[in-house]
């Protein structure tokens, strides 16, 4: 076997090739953590994918389907644009925020061990399960939806704009029974109540359980088209259901949704 030159291989590395290879390094993982657990996941595999089918078919010489996939994927950049629009557009805005390091805590968990963030992350959790379990026991209809980043386009024309601290009581008073905000979800965004009364769009998913109404439909449909989680209270029955992905948890207990909502939030 031919040995292989590493002094060859020591000459061309250089300080500005290994700064280079960190600096892709770093934004690959940004990139990563942006969209882990978003649907734009499963694009990106898709596309992958096609990708290395592509290679396979070409170095099979199969050549009137590599000139399809070719030509397909001569629009790449194009379509690309447009399918990761809504994530182009959010890494852009993070990216321009002045005070990006301090507001984005999860970088501090990232760079400084995760014990921290974990705790702020309790901490800002606690007053939704403390609402939670007080709407159960009262059996007061709610539908919360989370999302890592606040979509104008997608929620200010239904929604009345709170962008308020989170707290157990303005929860409580928003979905209870006599306030005017209480149809509809609460969009929680950037650690705060952003809006109330939001109209959501519903799931066609024809396999739902049939006592599944608008409110659980509604809850499904936004994970379904969006990177949102949705808590669900169910007025008639007090449980509590957890939809991500267009699938849906029922039953979820408060520990499980501390957990979930650690992860996902
Ligand atoms: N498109 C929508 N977006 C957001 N919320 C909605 C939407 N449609 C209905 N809702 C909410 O759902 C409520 C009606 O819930 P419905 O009884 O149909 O749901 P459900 O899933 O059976 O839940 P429950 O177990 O609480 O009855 C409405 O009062 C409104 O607050």
């Amino acid at each position: 076997m031919k040995n292989f030159d590493f002094d060859f291989l020591l000459d061309k590395i250089t300080w500005v090739s290994i700064i280079d290879i960190l600096v892709v390094a770093i934004l690959i993982y940004y990139v990563y953590s942006l969209i882990r657990n978003t649907l734009a996941v499963n694009l990106l595999l898709g596309m992958l994918i096609i990708f290395l089918f592509y290679h396979l078919v070409k170095s099979l010489n199969m050549d009137l389907l590599s000139t399809i996939i070719n030509k397909f994927m001569s629009v790449g950049i194009m379509a690309l644009i447009i399918i990761f629009q809504p994530e182009i557009r959010r890494f852009l805005l993070h990216l321009g925020k002045n005070t990006f390091l301090q507001k984005n805590k999860a970088w501090w968990g990232y760079l400084f061990g995760s014990k921290d963030l974990e705790r702020d992350n309790l901490i800002r959790i606690k007053p939704i399960i403390d609402a939670c379990k007080s709407m159960k026991k009262t059996r007061t209809g709610a539908l919360i939806v989370f999302v890592k980043f606040y979509d104008d386009e997608l929620f200010s024309n239904s929604c009345e704009l709170i962008d308020s601290k989170i707290s157990k009581r303005l929860l409580e008073s928003i979905f209870q029974k006599y306030s005017p905000l209480h149809d509809g979800a609460v969009v929680i965004a950037e650690n705060k109540i952003k809006s109330a009364s939001c109209i959501l769009p519903l799931t066609d998913n024809d396999k739902l359980p049939p006592q599944f109404g608008l409110r659980h439909r509604a809850g499904i449909g936004v994970s379904e088209t969006t990177d949102a989680v949705a808590v669900i209270i169910s007025e008639e029955t007090g449980e509590i259901a957890y939809a991500k992905q267009g699938r849906v948890r029922m039953n979820v207990s408060f520990g499980e949704l501390e957990k979930l909502l650690n992860k996902d939030f």
